[in-house]
């Protein structure tokens, strides 16, 4: 019989650190990395990109079915590549976040991109970054986290994240996006962003990223053999 790899889920809300930490863990076990949020990022640029009404689901279920997306790995960076343009920066944008989180409530659309999802699963394991990941893409995981923290350290850190890379911002507008897009992702009639009944709980609102990292790392290795 087959053996499945192992997945390690970190699901929570946008600014939580799931990025940094999935990506520090993949580094350091050596595992492959999903970012499912980047997968609904390209699914609404895309949509953008053809003029497509991203409030229809009828509309959206083709695009997301046949979504020419490629992830390539240069020098430790995941490059997204969408319809053979590189959009790695074009994704990350306020505007596609917010078309993101409203392309994601559609239960159609989900659907037609849970495969391309459970696909990324190989040996020697997964490393796998979202909001569902741990209830809906791979339930059976062995080890699931679901890592929080307060709206307003999360929009302190993304003013941070954007003023680093020169642009300006403000405060209170990020965090009402973020508190917009954390309504929308929570309540939703389709996998809606809440931990998993067997997941770990981490509150980062006053714990460093590193600190973060090595308690996941310490909780996945007493769960796995590894
Ligand atoms: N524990 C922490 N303390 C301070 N800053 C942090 C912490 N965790 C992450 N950060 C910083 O917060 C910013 C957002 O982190 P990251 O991109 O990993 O969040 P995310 O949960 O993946 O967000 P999204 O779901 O929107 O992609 C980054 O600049 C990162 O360096
Ligand atoms: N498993 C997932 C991952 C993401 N989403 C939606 O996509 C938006 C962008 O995700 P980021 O992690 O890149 O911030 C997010 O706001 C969610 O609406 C999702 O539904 N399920």
């Amino acid at each position: 019989m087959a053996v499945v790899a192992p997945v390690i889920t970190i699901d929570g809300p946008s600014g939580a650190g799931k990025g940094t930490l999935c990506k520090a863990m993949a580094e350091a076990l050596q595992w492959h990395l999903l970012d499912s949020g980047a997968i609904y990022r390209v699914l609404a640029l895309a949509a953008l990109h053809h003029q497509v009404d991203i409030e229809s689901e009828e509309a959206l279920v083709p695009i997301a079915a046949h979504l020419d997306v490629r992830f390539v790995s240069t020098d430790g960076e995941l490059a997204v590549i969408l319809e053979g343009e590189n959009v790695t920066s074009e994704i990350r944008t306020q505007e596609v976040s917010n078309a993101a989180s409203k392309v994601a409530a559609f239960p159609r659309v989900r659907e037609a991109l849970l495969r391309r999802q459970r696909a990324f699963r190989d040996r020697p394991g997964l490393i796998a970054d979202g909001r569902d990941m741990g209830t809906v893409v791979f339930p059976d995981a062995p080890v699931k986290i679901f890592l929080d923290a307060s709206p307003e350290e999360r929009a302190r850190r993304r003013m941070l994240q954007l003023q680093q890379s020169g642009i300006d911002v403000n405060f209170e507008r990020l965090l009402s996006e973020i508190k917009e897009r954390d309504d929308r992702d929570r309540n939703r009639s389709v996998a809606p962003l809440v931990p998993a009944a067997d997941a770990l709980v981490l509150d980062s609102t006053s714990m460093p990223i590193e600190e973060v990292i090595e308690k996941t790392i310490a909780y996945a290795r007493s769960k796995l053999d590894i």
